[in-house]
């Protein structure tokens, strides 16, 4: 059975249509990207999915049962704004949130504990959240969506203002609550960490779902435009060949625009007859691209 599942879920702000229609599901163990430029409507999904606000119709189910104040306990939540309490000692402020959860204070303080430890800061238990710097409030903002060990978790942003060893850091603990059982909604601008972590998505665009389903196979309903190609020293006359639309000379060697894949050979044989070919690939889009194909705009 999936941990959640949305049937045409529908939400207006007066004549404002927030979320236009969205539906999808997640299976417990699985991490599910939801994409879209800004105002697509994430955030306004991820609300009413921990209940905070009500769909005007549709359905949310967690484990196929509907929202009750009992699967609050097993929602964690890492809004995009931090919520912490600047004044408060971390531990307080976290052992408060987890007994909100439902936990003994117990239970949760051998949890926080475990989870300083896990972080490599196991000081921060006495300090209060304004003497951290703004990355590691992340962390222990990350810590209060899962303490109380939430079957489902909602993530808006979770990596944003983490440098690169912090942000591998608490990747590899987001797997390892996938790898646990946890089902994780994962809202992110950044496409690198959805090709990563992410097996199914869902792209919003004005409110409406635009394109959904498994990564892979939305990857390979786009076509292959682009080519690297490695080499050792000039190829000439790359851009006189049929399908290629441009040209673009690197470091490395070149990489070439393409009107269809039937154009890579003629490349590959022009560049053996003129110097050494370190590597040729017919690239796969990346999510970033089918995004900005997809919505049509820059986004950030
Ligand atoms: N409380 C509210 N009252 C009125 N309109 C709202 C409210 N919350 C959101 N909206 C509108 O609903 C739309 C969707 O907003 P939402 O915050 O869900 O977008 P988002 O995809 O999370 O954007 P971002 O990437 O910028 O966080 C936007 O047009 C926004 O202005």
């Amino acid at each position: 059975m999936n941990a959640l599942s949305l049937e045409q879920v529908f939400k207006q702000y007066g004549d404002k249509t927030a979320v236009n229609g969205i539906s999808f599901d997640v299976a417990p163990g699985e991490i599910y990207g939801l994409l879209g430029a800004n105002g697509a409507g994430k955030t306004t999904t991820m609300r009413m999915v921990l209940g905070l606000i009500y769909p005007d119709s549709g359905r949310i189910l967690y484990n196929g049962k509907a929202y009750s104040k009992e699967q609050l306990h097993g929602l964690g939540y890492l809004p995009e704004e931090r919520g912490l309490y600047p004044k408060v000692k971390v531990s307080d402020q976290i052992l408060y949130l987890a007994q909100l959860r439902g936990m003994s204070r117990k239970d949760a303080d051998q949890n926080l504990k475990r989870w300083l430890d896990r972080f490599g800061v196991p000081e921060y238990y006495n300090k209060r959240v304004e003497e951290l710097s703004k990355g590691n409030q992340q962390k222990i903002q990350f810590i209060a969506a899962v303490i109380h060990s939430p079957r489902i978790v909602i993530m808006d942003e979770a990596f944003s203002g983490l440098d690169p060893v912090n942000v591998e850091l608490l990747k590899s603990t987001v797997k390892e609550l996938r790898d646990a059982g946890s089902s994780i909604l994962f809202s992110t601008h950044r496409m690198e960490h959805v090709e990563e972590l992410c097996r199914n998505i869902t792209i919003l665009h004005k409110s409406n779902p635009v394109l959904q389903g498994n990564l892979k196979a939305i990857k390979q309903q786009f076509p292959r435009e682009r080519i690297i190609l490695g080499t050792d020293g000039e190829v000439n006359g790359l851009e006189t060949l049929g399908g290629v639309l441009s040209v673009n000379r690197h470091e490395y060697g070149y990489e070439l625009m393409i009107a269809d894949e039937a154009a890579g050979r003629p490349i590959l044989e022009k560049a053996m007859t003129q110097t050494e070919v370190r590597r040729f690939e017919i690239m796969e889009p990346t999510l970033n691209e089918i995004f900005i194909k997809t919505v049509g705009e820059k986004h950030e």
